[in-house]
């Protein structure tokens, strides 16, 4: 933090460019055991976590991120009862989660514990759902978590960091056949899939990985101020080779979706996947 300003920046992930946001004050900042926690209060944006240098959510603009990465995978699928969410720590994608009635039971796997604490701390509106009764919390390496368990969840969410860092192993295919193995017969995924403006080559790599594993694999994306210019995108994949994943299985109608969300909706969720020629080209 520099002048009161706090610049995201990363010579590899995003060079030449970088987010800043005016700092009030710096409210926690902290090593875990696997990366540098810094959360502070920022002049437009609330409350903002960052993990590594890295802008993972602000209280702001996170609801966009979190909705999308939850919604699209969840109304892709016809009935999710158990849902899993690796990574998420900061607790957005499963406040996202609980919101459907037909869950049963929300798990979390997070290898970051501090990451979970800070969150109830200074994000409370992120944080609310750990304390709901479907939520099961779990900290470790999702790795290792999901080797115990096969078909056994409707829909998993990879709620991750980028691929440098302590996320990488989550963007390559032994990752993507372990969460293959973890889900049930119609199950369905996400995954933080990076963005259309700088990172191409990662998604295109990861649309590969994912249809060497799925036979359904789309890439769509959703505008978010705070994340590196300014969108982020999601991979949804199906073990269902007739499922259409670019409209949504599950809706509630306008008056139901405007209570339940601020960024998605059954239109939003089409429209996510309607891409730019220059990234439709690229991702073939
Ligand atoms: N729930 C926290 C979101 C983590 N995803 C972010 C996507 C954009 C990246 N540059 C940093 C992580």
């Amino acid at each position: 933090i520099k002048d009161g300003w706090f610049a995201e920046v990363s010579d590899t992930m995003w060079p030449g460019e970088a987010m800043s946001l005016k700092v009030n004050k710096v409210l926690y900042s902290k090593k875990s055991k696997y990366q540098d926690v810094l959360v502070f209060e920022s002049s437009n944006y609330g409350n903002v976590l960052v993990l590594d240098g890295v802008i993972q959510a602000t209280e702001r603009d996170e609801f966009a991120y979190q909705e999308m990465i939850a919604h699209l995978a969840l109304n892709s699928h016809p009935n999710p009862k158990k849902v899993l969410v690796i990574g998420g720590g900061d607790g957005g994608v499963l406040r996202e989660v609980v919101k459907h009635e037909c869950v049963e039971e929300a798990v979390l796997c997070d290898i970051d514990e501090d990451v979970i604490a800070v969150s109830k701390k200074y994000l409370p509106e992120m944080s609310k759902s750990y304390s709901h009764p479907k939520v099961r919390v779990h900290i470790g390496d999702g790795f290792k978590f999901l080797d115990d368990y096969k078909n056994c969840f409707d829909v998993i969410i990879t709620d991750s960091s980028d691929p440098e860092g302590p996320a990488e192993s989550l963007f390559q295919k032994p990752y993507f056949q372990l969460l293959n193995n973890a889900l049930t017969e119609k199950g369905v995924i996400t995954t933080q899939a990076e963005s259309i403006w700088l990172h191409l080559n990662i998604i295109k790599d990861l649309q590969k990985a994912c249809k060497d594993v799925f036979p359904v694999a789309e890439y769509g994306y959703c505008t978010i101020p705070t994340y590196p210019s300014g969108q982020i995108g999601f991979m949804v994949c199906s073990k269902d080779a007739k499922a259409d994943v670019t409209k949504p299985l599950r809706s509630v109608d306008d008056a139901t979706e405007r209570k339940l969300y601020k960024y998605y909706s059954s239109d939003i969720h089409k429209a996510a996947f309607v891409l730019p020629s220059f990234a439709r080209d690229a991702l073939n």
